[in-house]
């Protein structure tokens, strides 16, 4: 589920008054996705997204989020642009929320990756990096490096409840992200690349969706995460040097990352690996069982987070 907040016929046309979108010739709720009220809106002018942004997303942020999704479809990656009103404004208020109209993309996410899908996502992982230095609008990542301390004393004393060894693992990834890489490079990246939120035909990323936690932080951290979330079976258990390989070839060949980089990945894998075991405790500890909502298995990234502690910088690039 995610249709949070109902929207009336005559709610979305007042809204479409402010656009040269024409009339709406269907409108549905979309069932994925948690954080937000996402519906597919089909007009006279063609197909669109109607997201209404729920308590869950950073209001604040909004305005910066669509703007650096606009930077990116400008500089022609495939990632959907946020509609403009006739005043040139595409956030908008609807029944009391910000809410915007993304231009649709075809394609769907998949969900067990082969390697030339990986391929592609590092790929296009490597032309976001290379592009997010033009835009210029910094934003602090609230669930980076220098919060995890103070997230894991939010959970720690729930986490055994849901494995003995999850509190031990979490410690484990405090110590070793304790001194966090300087001096490598930053901007602004998408911290959240998961399979599904990479829509694709084939083996071609169509689109790169749900900026939602876009901020500004290390670009080889941005990499951890996309390896973390693409390379491993989903519990967690099996690291797939096939897929690590692929992703990593793919995003050579658009930036590729430094010796320096490279070196830094295992770290920076326990890093990503700690934040969505983290943030994943937080939401199972904080979220009932019987919540329409399926909550995620914080285990499956807390095994990923022991998979980096004895991990090589050659085995985080498959080789
Ligand atoms: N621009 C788009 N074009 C086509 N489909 C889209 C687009 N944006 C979102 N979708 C579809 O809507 C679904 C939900 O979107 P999204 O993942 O952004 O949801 P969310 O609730 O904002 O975030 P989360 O995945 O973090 O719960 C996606 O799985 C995708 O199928
Ligand atoms: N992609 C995240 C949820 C959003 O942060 C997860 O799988 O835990």
């Amino acid at each position: 589920m995610a249709v949070y907040t109902q929207v009336s016929a005559e709610a979305l046309a007042g809204l479409l008054s402010g656009y040269d979108l024409g009339d709406a010739l269907s409108f549905k709720g979309i069932a994925e996705g948690v954080q937000n009220s996402n519906y597919l809106l089909e007009t006279s002018r063609g197909r669109f997204i109607l997201t209404l942004y729920e308590h869950l997303v950073d209001h604040a942020a909004l305005p910066w989020f669509l703007a650096l999704t606009t930077h990116f479809a400008d500089a022609g990656l495939p990632v959907p642009r946020p509609v403009r009103d006739r005043q040139g404004e595409a956030l908008q208020t609807l029944l009391g929320r910000p809410a915007a109209i993304i231009e649709f993309v075809s394609g769907v996410s998949v969900s067990t990756p082969t390697p030339a899908q990986a391929q592609a996502a590092g790929a296009a992982l490597g032309r976001l990096h290379g592009s997010a230095p033009g835009f210029g609008k910094a934003r602090e990542n609230d669930l980076g490096q220098p919060h995890w301390p103070a997230m894991a004393a939010r959970c720690l004393e729930g986490a055994a409840a849901i494995d003995p060894q999850l509190p031990a693992l979490i410690e484990a990834g405090l110590r070793a992200t304790r001194d966090w890489p300087a001096g490598l490079p930053t901007t602004e990246v998408h911290t959240d690349l998961f399979p599904d939120n990479v829509l694709m035909l084939g083996d071609t990323v169509t689109g790169l969706i749900d900026f939602y936690f876009a901020a500004t932080d290390l670009v080889a951290y941005d990499y951890a995460v996309t390896h973390a979330a693409w390379c491993f079976s989903a519990d967690g258990r099996d690291h797939d040097p096939a897929l690590a390989s692929a992703l990593a070839a793919g995003h050579a060949g658009t930036r590729g990352l430094s010796a320096d980089e490279i070196a830094a990945l295992p770290q920076l894998g326990v890093g990503a690996a700690l934040r969505f075991t983290l943030t994943r405790t937080h939401d199972w500890l904080n979220t009932p069982a019987d919540a329409l909502v399926t909550r995620k298995d914080p285990m499956a990234f807390a095994r990923r987070l022991a998979w980096y502690l004895k991990a090589t910088p050659n085995m985080v690039l498959g080789r």
